[in-house]
């Protein structure tokens, strides 16, 4: 008796079948579920794959917080640029003139002279500062201004554009958060929550909105050179420095462009550079997929990043190790001057 009829007779002694064969219909039957049931899982897992339609930049209206500087006004060039009418905000008006005039060179119909806005096709919050300082030396009211400014700054208005969106079904928010917002760093212990929380919202946000075809983008630039972050690096600590050194400088223009081109794409992830390209695979969590390319990408990097990033956690701890016995002897000395 060959191993094949000993389990068959095994299965049918257990069943009380005489013949094996009476138990074909049953086997066709699971199988038949397993398929469909493989299938609709399938598709749970392509479902969120699926790319949203590119947004026309060209005729529509863009309106850019922390327009009049930096990444803002960088942005709000790249989409002029595009062909769209800009509404710049933010709080200095010499400075917003200023900045009209720049973006302004860059017109590329005479349509664009006439200012025809409409309702808000694109809502860039970018409006933002950075005040970083060991924990204890960073003033409560600081920790509250960051929340205030980052946070519930990019709240407001999204919840003035958020009902016209919906009603007319489409259109963009983007919220700039920074590569401090994917990491907690060396003295930006005030800045990071308050780049963290727009995750938080961009993620629940999302889900919300959805269905009426409205795609939220999540930027985390590197250090990039700004005014602001001129005013940042006055009392920047050196441990912050050189940590985030690890990742380089950018310029404006060159972050503006991945920001815009994310957002038309209506990629909920955008980052900048090769440690930018990392730090959101690995930190991407829970968070929305938007093409098929990304979901496998993070799916087969993950491990790995994660191995390089034990590395770089090392080198930040030796450098915050390394200004620590610097300054305790630095001020030994001076004692004993
Ligand atoms: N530069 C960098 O290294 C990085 C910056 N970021 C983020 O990008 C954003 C822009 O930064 P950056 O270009 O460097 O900044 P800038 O300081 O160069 O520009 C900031 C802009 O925001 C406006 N703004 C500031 N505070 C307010 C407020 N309370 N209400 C309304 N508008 C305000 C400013 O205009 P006004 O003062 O006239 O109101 C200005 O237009 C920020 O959110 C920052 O955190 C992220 C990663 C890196
Ligand atoms: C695989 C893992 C890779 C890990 C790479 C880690 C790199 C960390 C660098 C963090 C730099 C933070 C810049 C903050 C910029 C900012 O928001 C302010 N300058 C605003 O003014």
């Amino acid at each position: 008796m060959s191993s094949e009829e000993g389990l068959s007779s095994t299965i049918t002694d257990w069943l009380f079948i005489n013949s094996w064969w009476l138990l074909l219909p049953f086997i066709m039957l699971l199988v038949v579920a397993a398929f469909i049931v493989a299938f609709v899982l399938l598709l749970y897992m392509i479902s969120p794959l699926i790319s949203p339609k590119p947004l026309k930049l060209n005729g529509a209206h863009v309106v850019v917080t922390g327009g009049s500087s930096g990444i803002g006004k960088s942005i709000a060039v790249e989409c002029y640029k595009q062909g769209a009418f800009i509404t710049l905000v933010a709080r200095d008006e010499a400075k917003l003139l200023q900045a009209k005039k720049e973006v302004e060179k860059f017109a590329i119909n005479d349509k664009q002279a006439q200012e025809k806005l409409g309702p808000v096709d694109m809502l860039v919050n970018c409006a933002g500062l950075a005040i970083s300082g060991k924990f204890e030396d960073v003033e409560v009211d600081r920790f509250k201004k960051l929340m205030e400014v980052n946070y519930l700054g990019s709240v407001y208005p999204t919840r003035a554009v958020i009902t016209t969106m919906k009603e007319r079904r489409m259109g963009r928010i983007m919220f700039v958060s920074s590569q401090a917002g994917q990491i907690g760093l060396f003295g930006y212990t005030a800045y990071s929550p308050s780049k963290f929380a727009l995750r938080g919202l961009a993620e629940s946000l999302q889900m919300e909105i959805k269905p009426y075809n409205i795609y939220v983008t999540v930027a985390y630039p590197p250090d990039t050179e700004t005014p602001g972050l001129a005013e940042e690096n006055k009392t920047k600590p050196l441990e912050t420095k050189l940590i985030s050194e690890t990742s380089g400088v950018c310029q404006p223009d060159q972050v503006a462009k991945i920001i815009v081109r994310d957002a038309v794409q209506g990629n909920f992830n955008s980052s900048v550079g090769p440690d930018g390209y990392m730090l959101s695979a690995l930190t991407c969590g829970m968070s929305p997929v938007t093409s098929i390319t990304e979901g496998l990408q993070q799916i087969v990097t993950m491990g790995l990043f994660r191995t390089i990033a034990l590395f770089y956690l090392g080198s930040f701890d030796s450098i915050v190790r390394r200004c620590m016995i610097q300054r305790e002897q630095s001020k030994a000395a001076d004692k004993r001057e």
